[in-house]
């Protein structure tokens, strides 16, 4: 048998196993098997995926996030306030703000701590991806997507889609609790207009501070939360003139919320907690089957 040492940790309940790669070597190869092995409820710890804090030629860490289903995604809001988090409480870095970097580019973190222990992160998430081409999608390449009809499975809809590094689309409705998340979710993910699927989200306007907000997440289905889910949410309701550019927005995700800024300088920031669940020893066989 082989083992690592882990930190399960959670952003709102959206869940990943951490292992810290300064510490720690897991094999390249194995990563996706890793990956669905931790995340199985049953058989591993139980988790939306896998998260590596490895070191960086760029910044101080590097964070790489691995999906439930093994497929690596490119960017993580809730994983980049979890990994601020290690980072500064195990001595990764000294400074409160600092820089990740990411599959996606470099992203700035800034921590609030008492007493030793990180409270709260905000996460300067960079400036979204509106071009169809960087979604990816089908269709123009320097178009936008924005309340575009979209059809599936015999039913008319509206959509935006958003790029924070990784995928999203956004779907407007009248009642969160009858968003049909897990029917259309994992349709319009794997949907072949989305030549690397994508994220799909399910927003509900409160007023123009406030959005209520479901996800069925690519490579996981669905989770508690989603950060740059919740960021790509944001924009897309200021694109659709359902709330204001620069102004916080609240978003209450399953799991609790998260303030999010579309500033007037293009840059998204977003503000949330993180919290550490446990840690301990993972055994598992190898190979790429796990
Ligand atoms: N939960 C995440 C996003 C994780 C990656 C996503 N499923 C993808 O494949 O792009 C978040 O908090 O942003």
């Amino acid at each position: 048998m082989r083992s690592f040492s882990f930190t399960k940790m959670h952003g709102l309940g959206n869940s990943y196993i951490y292992v810290d790669l300064f510490r720690e070597t897991l094999p390249e190869e194995e990563l996706p098997a890793i990956a669905r092995s931790v995340a199985d409820v049953h058989t591993g710890i139980g988790s939306d995926g896998l998260i590596l804090i490895c070191p960086s030629e760029k910044a101080p860490l590097k964070m790489r996030i691995f999906n439930s289903d093994g497929s690596e995604g490119k960017n993580c809001g809730n994983g980049l306030r979890c990994v601020a988090k290690y980072a500064y409480e195990h001595g990764i870095v000294r400074d409160r703000t600092f820089l990740i970097e990411t599959l996606s580019g470099l992203v700035e973190a800034r921590v609030a701590v008492a007493d030793g222990e990180v409270t709260s992160v905000t996460v300067d998430m960079g400036e979204p991806r509106l071009e169809r081409s960087a979604i990816p999608m089908v269709g123009p390449k320097a178009e936008r997507v924005v309340a575009e009809p979209f059809a599936i499975a015999g039913g008319e809809y509206e959509m935006t889609a958003v790029s924070m590094g990784n995928p999203h689309v956004i779907f407007y409705v009248d009642d969160i609790r009858r968003a049909p998340v897990t029917t259309l979710g994992p349709l319009v993910e794997k949907d072949p207009r989305f030549p690397e699927g994508v994220n799909v989200e399910f927003v509900e306007v409160v007023n123009e501070r406030e959005l209520h907000f479901r996800v069925w997440e690519r490579g996981s289905g669905v989770t508690q939360a989603c950060g740059t889910g919740a960021c790509a949410a944001v924009v897309a309701s200021v694109l659709n003139g359902k709330t204001a550019r620069g102004e916080e927005t609240v978003v209450h995700l399953a799991g609790g919320d998260l303030t999010i800024v579309w500033g007037h300088d293009g840059r998204v920031h977003m503000t949330g907690p993180a919290e550490t669940v446990c840690t301990g020893v993972y055994y598992y066989r190898g190979g790429r089957n796990g």
